[in-house]
């Protein structure tokens, strides 16, 4: 994706440099704009309280001056009065840190609040499903789901401390000048290798902390199938326990070599810049000594210069410390601002059709061509040496063949990995064109794999067509309102949700502008869900999900809410992708039944392996090797006695062998 090549492609010379600049400016004026509209008066606040703070050392240097000038001169009255002077001040920064904090936290909750709800609302505005498909992006994306946690508070927090430590500096810079200008700038100057170093390092902390997020996903992933409900039967059935732990220990080593090597590079740098601003530093006392020997100076400004010089090579290296880790953290900002301002991964017509639905609807694929887009950043920089040789392997139990398999199966893997390895991904869809008339219930059958559910993802636009066009109504579906489009289509997908929510909202969810009870209940009855529903212990009111606390139900149970959810919703399209895996026969049958009544004046599109559904459809297509190559009836197609026929027959023998078996 272009957001992220922009950052990836490792730029050099003046005028990267330049856009880079522009571009973080570009990212302080996001953030910042963000804080600020988190509390415009409680960033005033901070700024006034981070400046009397950043005032305040100076103060108690001249304060120490002048009580030990005044009583050496024996004027006890005025040192008397700076002392209180000086007291006073120690309460105020203790007062001033209290106010800086609470109002840091405040700021930090409500802005993290807000980078969350920009990131969700982002993610949430991203059309299609191709970004789901590119590894780096979801790298990305995890990141950071992670850092807006806690960015904005450290954000506000260093910024507040750079701040603070840059006004005490440049107070203390004053006094110090006054005293020798020379000296100041030396100091100064001594610091800026130093503030580089650290600048560097900190560039290369953001390089690490980036390059890992890979690894760092491995091992959220090990984690989370050791502790999650959703592959624990399996982890336990198979003992696959020793072999996530090994997966989370060797991602982890591999991680903690490299920190380990970065941090001892920032030792050894930070040990040689700091010899260099603490000897400046060293001189600067020698000096003063100096000074006092020539007699030009009071008592009460040598106690100040002693600590002047040791207060600010102090506050050189921390502000520039501070400095530096703000910068990064304002580096990570730049990932937030590339994120929220992505260019959308679906073209959506600048002038959109809203309002062309007729009901119901034809639906018209026109040599339509796709293939899956080839993730081109997959392979990059980042995961170079991100090989599988790092993944364990089975030890005792399974040897490397059983592995592979394993992970071809996509068991263990989210099939990116091995989707990386292909050349180039082949076109899955060759030129389909078929059509389905107003009200009528088309089914399409295929081998594994053929591109069933992929017709169903062009048709609710989550990928632009390779080649060819869809139109809903005569309209091309690029056309026509994205939203719109989606809100009159209702699928029942092969991976449905299963909410974390009560039974009535598993519904409602399906249409959430529209509260009709009726029309619940008829989906609910349609999807003969009523009867578990009833049995629940609080029926539509049951929460669901035992993760939650929630009643567990059975895979058909889930299935029928998720038909039930998409006959609540008002559409004039809808698309049943494998309904009834989950069913047994008679609910089947029944579903179907009570379905057409439901579903007439509708159009359809059934995908399903069960011929016995598939041949309630008025029209049956065929799909192979990305072509449509039968067409017709049931009847027809077994007498052409091709394809559908033939796996029909096995389908049926394969029924009535196992009848058979039974009887016997
Ligand atoms: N997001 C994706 N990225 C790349 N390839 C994909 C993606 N989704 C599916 N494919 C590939 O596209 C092909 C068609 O997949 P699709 O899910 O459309 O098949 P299907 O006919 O619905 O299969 P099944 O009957 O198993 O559900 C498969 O080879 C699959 O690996």
């Amino acid at each position: 994706m272009k957001m992220w090549q922009e950052q990836a492609k490792g730029q050099h010379g003046w005028q990267s440099r330049w856009q880079e600049a522009i571009s973080q400016m570009r990212t302080i004026r996001l953030i910042g704009s963000m804080i600020w509209r988190s509390g415009p008066l409680l960033v005033v606040l901070l700024f006034a309280a981070m400046f009397v703070q950043g005032l305040i050392p100076a103060l108690q240097l001249l304060a120490s001056k002048q009580i030990i000038d005044h009583v050496t001169v024996g004027n006890g009255r005025i040192s008397m009065i700076w002392a209180w002077a000086y007291a006073i001040s120690m309460v105020f920064m203790v007062l001033l840190l209290s106010v800086q904090k609470w109002i840091s936290k405040i700021l930090a909750e409500r802005s993290m609040l807000a980078i969350n709800l920009l990131l969700l609302d982002a993610w949430e505005k991203v059309p299609g499903m191709k970004l789901y498909d590119q590894k780096k992006y979801r790298n990305r994306l995890e990141a950071l789901q992670d850092s807006a946690n806690w960015l904005p508070a450290q954000i506000i927090a260093l910024s507040a401390s750079f701040m603070t430590g840059l006004v005490s500096l440049i107070s203390i810079v004053v006094l110090v000048g006054n005293l020798s200008l020379m000296l100041a700038i030396v100091l100064l100057l001594s610091t800026i290798p130093h503030a580089l170093k650290q600048n560097r390092y900190a560039e290369m902390d953001w390089e690490y902390d980036k390059s890992s997020t890979e690894d760092r996903r491995r091992m959220n992933y090990a984690r989370e199938q050791l502790l999650g409900r959703r592959a624990a039967k399996e982890i336990r059935l198979f003992g696959l326990g020793p072999f996530f732990l090994q997966l989370y220990r060797k991602k982890f080593e591999r991680l903690f070599l490299r920190f380990e090597h970065l941090q001892k590079r920032f030792v050894r740098g930070s040990v040689l810049t700091g010899l260099l601003s603490g000897g400046v530093a060293g001189l600067g006392y020698f000096w003063i000594v100096n000074q006092i020997s020539s007699g030009s100076v009071s008592m009460g400004d040598i106690a100040l210069y002693l600590l002047a010089i040791f207060q600010l090579s102090k506050e050189l290296r921390e502000t520039s410390n501070d400095g530096v880790n703000a910068l990064e953290l304002w580096r990570m900002g730049h990932d937030f601002r590339l994120f929220i301002e992505a260019e959308p991964d679906i073209h959506q017509d600048p002038n959109p059709v809203k309002d062309v639905y007729g009901s119901p609807m034809t639906i018209e694929f026109n040599n339509v061509v796709f293939k899956y887009e080839q993730d081109a950043e997959a392979n990059e920089d980042e995961d170079e040496d991100d090989t599988d040789e790092d993944e364990p392997d089975f030890d005792e139990d399974m040897d490397d063949n059983s592995y592979d398999v394993y992970m071809e199966d996509g068991a263990g893997e989210e099939s990116e990995d091995t989707e990386q390895e292909r050349p180039d991904r082949e076109y899955i869809l060759n030129g389909i064109s078929f059509t389905i008339a107003p009200g009528e219930c088309v089914a399409l059958v295929g081998a594994n794999g053929s591109g069933k559910t992929t017709i169903v993802k062009l048709l609710c636009r989550f990928y632009e067509l390779t080649g060819g066009f869809i139109r809903m109504n005569g309209r091309d579906i690029r056309t026509l309102d994205i939203g719109e489009l989606r809100k009159r289509i209702s699928v029942v997908f092969q991976d449905y949700g299963k909410y974390g929510l009560t039974v009535r909202e598993n519904v409602a969810i399906a249409n959430v502008d529209q509260q009709d009870l009726k029309k619940m209940d008829e989906a609910v009855t349609l999807a003969q869900a009523q009867s578990f529903i009833q049995d629940l212990p609080n029926a539509y009111d049951t929460l669901l999900g035992p993760e939650w606390g929630g009643e567990d139900l059975s895979g058909g149970q889930w299935q029928r809410l998720a038909i039930a959810r998409s006959m609540y919703r008002d559409a004039d399209f809808i698309i049943l992708d494998e309904p009834t895996a989950s069913l047994d026969v008679r609910a089947e049958y029944e579903l179907f039944n009570s379905f057409r009544k439901l579903a007439e004046g509708k159009s359809v599109l059934l995908i399903s392996h069960r011929f016995s559904t598939v041949r309630m459809a008025s029209r049956i297509l065929v799909l192979q090797d990305g072509r449509i190559i039968e067409e017709g009836t049931h009847n027809q197609l077994m007498e052409l006695g091709g394809e559908y026929a033939k796996m029909y027959k096995i389908q049926a023998e394969a029924f009535e062998h196992a009848g058979a078996e039974k009887d016997s």
